[in-house]
């Protein structure tokens, strides 16, 4: 048999959503599903939550070295969020590009739009919608993972949040999370298939017409 000389340009998986509607959760089940797509560990300012691991979670640092490291451009992108800051460090996000890996980033609005500034056409933004306000309060309050001020703050911040889902090119509503996932599933296998992403094609192509 030939060997098809076609291969593909890594892409970037970005989700956001406001806080509770599900983005950790399906990030954690694509990355256990699929070995072509690595996560890009953010740093951020904010105190770890319980059973959060440094290196696998985030980065937790303090505000200066944080500082320090945007100073030096070694963000991709950064933004303040929920009153932390919060950035993707650049090196690991461009040698998984390089080995031809997507990377998966769980990021907000802000930080998707210098993502679409710097590289529009490796960029695929998916916006998770909850099935309602009731739903994703409850979600917040049920991963008890954050104090009673700060779920209040997270969701008196959700419909500024929400408001920036037209920048965004897909929308999965999160309701039934096993139909969800199959929604992401979906968009990165079409995604993966983008006659931009794919080198070598032309070759191939060329080939193919000289044969016939
Ligand atoms: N479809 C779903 N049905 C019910 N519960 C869900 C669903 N999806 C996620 N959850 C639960 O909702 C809670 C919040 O989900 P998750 O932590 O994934 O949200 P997030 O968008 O990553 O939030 P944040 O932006 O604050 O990090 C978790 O306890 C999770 O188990
Ligand atoms: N612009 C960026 N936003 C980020 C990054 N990492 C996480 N986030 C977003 O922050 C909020 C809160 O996250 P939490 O873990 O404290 O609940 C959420 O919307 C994340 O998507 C980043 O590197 N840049």
């Amino acid at each position: 048999m030939t060997e098809i000389a076609i291969h593909r340009r890594g892409l970037m998986l970005v989700l956001s959503s406001p806080s509770g509607a599900g983005k950790t959760t399906l990030s954690r089940r694509l990355l256990d599903s699929d070995p072509e797509i690595e996560m890009s560990v953010s740093a951020t300012t904010r105190k770890p939550r319980p059973g959060e691991v440094e290196g696998k979670d985030y980065f937790f640092l303090d505000t200066e070295d944080f500082g320090i490291m945007r100073n030096r451009g070694e963000f991709l992108e950064s933004a303040k969020v929920f009153g932390n800051y919060y950035g993707t460090p650049k090196k690991p996000v461009e040698d998984a590009l390089a080995r031809g890996r997507d990377v998966l980033f769980d990021i907000d609005w802000q930080g998707t739009q210098q993502l679409d500034e710097s590289a529009p056409e490796d960029l695929v933004k998916v916006f998770i919608l909850p099935p309602s306000a009731q739903e994703l309060e409850k979600r917040l309050e049920r991963r008890a993972q954050d104090p009673a001020d700060i779920v209040a703050a997270r969701m008196a911040k959700a419909s500024d949040e929400i408001s920036h889902y037209q920048e965004y090119e897909y929308i999965i509503i999160n309701d039934d999370v096993d139909r969800a996932f199959a929604e992401l599933q979906a968009i990165l296998r079409a995604e993966r298939l983008r006659r931009r992403r794919l080198t070598g094609l032309s070759n191939f192509v060329k080939q193919l017409r000289e044969a016939l």
